[in-house]
C-alpha cells in the first residue's frame, strides 16, 4: 500500500510498498521516529487518509475502495476501533467520563440505558478505575486515567481490532507503566492490536511482532524478540542501542553509532 499527501502541487509520498498483516488475537507493533510517517499509517487503517495504491483488507473485505461514508460506518459499528496520543481531544470535555465511555454504545443504539451503565461500570473496574470517577469531567482526572478511559472506550464495543497510536507517550512514568499493564491485560483478551510507537521499550512487552517504520518504508520485521535481540537493519540497530535497558547488552559508543549511521545513509 501506498499513500501519498499534501496539495496537488506538492504531493508527497509518505507510505510506500507498507505491506503487513495481523492475525487474530496478535498483537503487532510499529515502531519509528518521528516523521517516519506512523500517524498517517494509523490514519490510513481508519480510513482517514486514502491509499494511493494498493489495498487494505479486514477478514478479506476489501476496505480501501469504500467510500467515507462505509468507513466511517466501519468505525461506527465498533470492529475497529482506535487510541490517539491526547486522551483529551477524544474525550468530550463538557461530559462526565461516565458518559463519553458509554457513547459508542449509545451510537450502536443496541442496549438500553441500564444495560449501557452496567456495561461502563464493569468496564471500569476492568482499567482499574474507581467508580466515583465516572462522575467526574475529563479534565478532573490524570493524564493516565485519562487515557485509562480512552482504552476503555475503545474496547467497550468489543472491537476485532484495536489501534493504538502513541497511547503512552504524553504520560509519566508511573502512568504510563498503568496503561503498558493495562494493554498487556488486554493481549490476553482475543483483541488484535496494533501499537504504533516511536519508542521500542513501551512496545515490546505488549507485542508478539513488531514492523519498523524508518522514512514511510518497513525496513524490518519479526518477533519482538527477534527485532530487540537481534536487529538486521542499521536503523533498527540504531534504535535498540539507544535503548539499552531492553537488552542485556550495553549500549552503544558513539562510534558505533556513527558507524550505523553512515552505514544507514548507504541502504536509505
Ligand atoms: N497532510 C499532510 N500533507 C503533507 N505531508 C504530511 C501530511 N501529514 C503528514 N505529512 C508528512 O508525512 C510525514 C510522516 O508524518 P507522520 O505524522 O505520519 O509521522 P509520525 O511518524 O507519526 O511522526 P510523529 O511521531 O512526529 O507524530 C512527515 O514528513 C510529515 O511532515
Amino acid at each position: 500500500m501506498d499513500v501519498h499527501l499534501g496539495t496537488l502541487r506538492s504531493r508527497r509520498h509518505i507510505l510506500q510498498n507498507i505491506d503487513f498483516s495481523v492475525r487474530e488475537g496478535e498483537a503487532v507493533g510499529v515502531i519509528g521516529e518521528s516523521g517516519s510517517g506512523k500517524t498517517t499509517l494509523a490514519r490510513t487503517l481508519l480510513g482517514l487518509e486514502k491509499p494511493s495504491d494498493g489495498s487494505i483488507r479486514f477478514r478479506g473485505e476489501e476496505l480501501s475502495t469504500q467510500s467515507p461514508r462505509q468507513w466511517a460506518e466501519f468505525r461506527r459499528t465498533g470492529t475497529l476501533q482506535y487510541v490517539f496520543q491526547d486522551p483529551l481531544r477524544s474525550l468530550d470535555p463538557d461530559q462526565t467520563v461516565g458518559w463519553s465511555l458509554g457513547e459508542p454504545l449509545r451510537i450502536q443504539g443496541r442496549l438500553s440505558q441500564e444495560e449501557i451503565r452496567s456495561k461502563v461500570e464493569e468496564l471500569a473496574i476492568d482499567v482499574n478505575l474507581e467508580s466515583a470517577l465516572l462522575d467526574r469531567y475529563p479534565a478532573e482526572l490524570s493524564g493516565g486515567q485519562r487515557q485509562r478511559v480512552s482504552v476503555a472506550r475503545g474496547l467497550i464495543v468489543e472491537p476485532e481490532l484495536l489501534i493504538l497510536d502513541e497511547p503512552v507517550s504524553a504520560l509519566d512514568a508511573a502512568n504510563r507503566v498503568q496503561v503498558l499493564q493495562l494493554l498487556e491485560k488486554l493481549r490476553h483478551r482475543g483483541i488484535s492490536l496494533i501499537f504504533i510507537s516511536h519508542d521500542l521499550g513501551s512496545v515490546a512487552g505488549i507485542t508478539d511482532r513488531t514492523v519498523v517504520l524508518y522514512q514511510g518504508r518497513i525496513v524490518e520485521e519479526g518477533p519482538t524478540r527477534q527485532i530487540i535481540e537481534a536487529p538486521q537493519h542499521p536503523y533498527t540497530r540504531l534504535l535498540i542501542g539507544s535503548a539499552p535497558t531492553l537488552t542485556s547488552r550495553t549500549s552503544l559508543s558513539k562510534d558505533e553509532k556513527n558507524a550505523l549511521r553512515a552505514e544507514l545513509l548507504m541502504v536509505s
